[in-house]
């Protein structure tokens, strides 16, 4: 769609255009994360006689679902600038050669590559566990939240293909498709991770209709569909990038250790002995490509009642147990970096979408959550000689 022909600009602003123009600096393009103007989504600019200001913006595509937040942005810049009256957006959308032009700006021209070498500035943390249902998932999504709130760029990579869960736990429901994720935007074939609570999000439970599609996929799919998130989602410039990984020692967790050998990775186990057994056995596969085992987090500990009394659900000690064990081979001991205590307002965020770090800051878990971020932080990337890779915004 070609831009409007403008209407004359008003003599008695001098430099009003200019203005209106450096006010849409300020308005960010909620998906892909940077200034509308970077993104040449700016056509036309004019202010007319009465000072109304006219603004053209192109859309990457058609129905882009962030149109309305960013006409509304638009409308809210404009309005600020001194000698404007009224603002009218002219909304269109790029053609095929702008759309081009724009994801060869994000990404690079020619071939796309996977941007998180060795010698990218974003941390790459896989986290693990031996075992299903010990809230790997449920800690991966409050601490990739508690980075973002910190001031980093954070984006998570649900790998739990036969369970993914963190669409849910992070509030990315489709609203109107029960059971199923929001559906990412597309630019031509450059995936816009959807934003939940700071951090851009993609998993697998975005691109299938039915959940039980992906139980069936065998590991050359599995390893493509993970190769793919990694090269086709635009994530931009991320200070950390979580993978969430199916619990165990399969097919996904080797993928992800050929494409990322140079992953740090977190193990969590919960505090049963049984448990600490099979948790052990993934960090000891991570090691086996390569891959740093940093530390290991004990969720579902102690829970204690309001009137001090203590339920023990899980027994204790497996997480100090996991990181003793993994400490023999590694060159520096494996931490137990944190214990997560059994939290029904952990729990109840996770089913609201609302994690607890943000619906319930002062909870036991959130506070403990809250503490592993930022060790995580001050840890860096733990090796000697290389970019620390964190970068407050
Ligand atoms: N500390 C906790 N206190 C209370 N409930 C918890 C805690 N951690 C996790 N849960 C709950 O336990 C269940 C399992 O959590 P989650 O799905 O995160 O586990 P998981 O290890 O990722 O499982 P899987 O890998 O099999 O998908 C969820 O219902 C979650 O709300």
């Amino acid at each position: 769609m070609s831009d409007p022909v403008p209407p004359p600009t008003v003599s008695e602003h001098p430099g009003i255009v200019e203005r209106v123009r450096r006010s849409l600096d300020r308005v960010i393009d909620p998906e892909i994360r940077r200034p509308i103007t970077e993104l040449d989504m700016v056509g036309d600019v004019a202010v007319d006689g009465s000072g109304a200001a006219h603004v053209a913006i192109r859309l990457t595509i058609v129905g882009c679902p962030a149109a309305r937040t960013i006409e509304n942005d638009v409308r809210n810049a404009v309005a600020g600038v001194p000698g404007v009256t009224a603002t009218i957006v002219d909304v269109g959308v790029m053609t095929p050669e702008q759309r081009r032009a724009l994801t060869e700006r994000l990404r690079g021209p020619g071939r796309r590559e996977m941007p998180f070498t060795s010698d990218s500035l974003t941390r790459v943390i896989a986290v693990t566990s031996g075992k299903g249902g010990v809230g790997k998932s449920t800690v991966t999504a409050n601490l990739a939240v508690a980075l973002a709130a910190s001031g980093l760029a954070v984006g998570l990579v649900d790998a739990d293909v036969h369970g993914f869960s963190i669409p849910g736990l992070l509030g990315l429901d489709d609203p109107e498709h029960a059971g199923r994720a929001v559906r990412p935007t597309r630019v031509d074939d450059m995936i816009l991770p959807p934003v939940a609570h700071g951090v851009k999000v993609i998993s697998i439970g975005m691109f299938v209709d039915d959940p039980s599609t992906a139980v069936a996929w065998r590991g050359p799919m599995l390893h493509r569909t993970i190769a793919q998130f990694l090269t086709d989602v635009y994530f931009g410039d991320l200070d950390v990038l979580l993978l969430d990984l199916p619990p165990g020692t399969g097919d996904v967790a080797i993928s992800v250790g050929q494409l990322l050998p140079h992953a740090e990775v977190l193990v969590v186990t919960t505090p049963q002995a049984a448990a600490a057994d099979v948790a052990e056995r993934s960090g000891v596969v991570a090691r086996q490509t390569g891959q740093r085992v940093i530390g290991v987090i004990e969720n579902m500990g102690p829970f204690v009642g309001p009137d001090g009394s203590v339920i023990d659900l899980f027994g204790s000690g497996g997480g100090a147990d996991v990181a003793t064990r993994l400490s023999i081979g590694q060159d520096a001991p494996v931490p137990l970096l944190a214990t997560i205590p059994l939290s029904p307002a952990l729990r109840r965020g996770g089913d609201a979408g609302v994690p607890v770090v943000l619906g319930t800051p002062t909870d036991t878990a959130a506070t403990a959550i809250g503490r592993l971020a930022e060790d995580i932080v001050r840890l860096g990337r733990g090796l000697v000689g290389r970019p620390l890779g964190v970068r407050v915004r």
